[in-house]
């Protein structure tokens, strides 16, 4: 077996393909240190799967690298462009072109749906006709699996897993190059979190969407990531496959995805792969 150290990033010089760039990073709060010299990179087009134990910093990490969490010391680079510190309008212009799914939808319970959709128009571009917003939002509902009346409604008028893709439909509202989803499939019914890792599989697709996708979901990391990034001892201790992070000797990830419910999520993708293949 081989160690995390082989597939440990290893810091050094950006990868210019990279969407995001995460060098050094440091974030504590008070004397609880959540990150110390953590370094990362996605890549273009890839969507990128975030785990690690509860409180490891996936939800932080996240913060950080969109602003919302100033680190202690470390650089985060997003398009190429540094992150922290940045003018108010160089950071609406990189900010422009990410969407984030927050944990459970995040949406406005006094908007609708479709007013939920045009929040990040109306913030951006605030002399759009209300005409046009109301057609994009018209789209992005439709888009992201919402029955078309779903606009006018409260997301107290929706369930769960539809709550999820109208948060998802706010996200895409600016057509992103970047898509940051915190747990998207939490809380949700198997065959919700399956129709929502297909959805998320055919955003990436079809609009060439580069995804960091932060989860505990098993399924989803089988059925719909690249790669995997593994949070431990305050950093990315290793990112690959799964069937290279399979091979590491490392107490957590054997557990994690050789436990009992890491061996359930491989039979289910066994069983779905299965049909397909002997079709073929
Ligand atoms: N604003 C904050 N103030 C103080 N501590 C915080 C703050 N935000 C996060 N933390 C702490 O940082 C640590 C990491 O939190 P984070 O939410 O990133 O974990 P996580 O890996 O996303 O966990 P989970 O899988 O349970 O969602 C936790 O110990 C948390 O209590």
């Amino acid at each position: 077996m081989s160690t995390p150290k082989d597939l440990a990033p290893t810091g050094g010089e950006r990868d210019e393909n990279a969407v995001i760039s995460v060098r050094g990073l440091k974030n504590a709060f008070g004397e609880q240190v959540v990150h110390e010299k953590l370094d990362l990179d996605v890549r273009r087009g890839e969507i990128l799967g975030v785990v690690g134990g509860s409180g490891t910093g996936k939800s932080v990490l996240m913060r950080s690298i969109i602003g919302l969490q100033t680190p202690v010391a470390g650089e985060v680079h997003v398009f190429g462009e540094p992150t922290i510190g940045r003018e108010e309008t160089e950071a609406t212009n990189i900010r422009k072109r990410w969407g984030v799914l927050f944990q459970g939808g995040a949406l406005f319970s006094t908007l609708t749906v479709a007013e939920n959709v045009q929040v990040p128009l109306k913030e951006f571009y605030p002399n759009l006709d209300q005409a046009l917003m109301d057609e994009i939002a018209g789209y992005k509902v439709v888009m992201t699996g919402l029955p078309a009346d779903a606009g006018p409604k409260y997301p107290a008028e929706l369930s769960g897993g539809m709550r999820k893709r109208a948060g998802l439909a706010r996200a895409l509202a600016l057509d992103p190059e970047l898509l940051f989803l915190d747990e998207p499939t939490a809380g949700l019914d198997p065959i919700g979190a399956a129709a929502f890792d297909d959805l998320t599989k055919a955003l990436q697709k079809t609009m060439g969407l580069t995804v960091f996708l932060i989860t505990h979901d098993l399924d989803t990391l089988y059925a719909i990531c690249d790669r995997v990034a593994v949070l431990a001892d305050k950093r990315v201790i290793a990112v690959g496959t799964i069937d290279e992070l399979l091979a590491l000797d490392h107490p957590w990830i054997q557990e994690y995805f050789n436990g009992p419910r890491g061996r359930a999520a491989i039979d289910s993708k066994d069983r779905q792969q299965a049909p397909a293949e002997a079709a073929q």
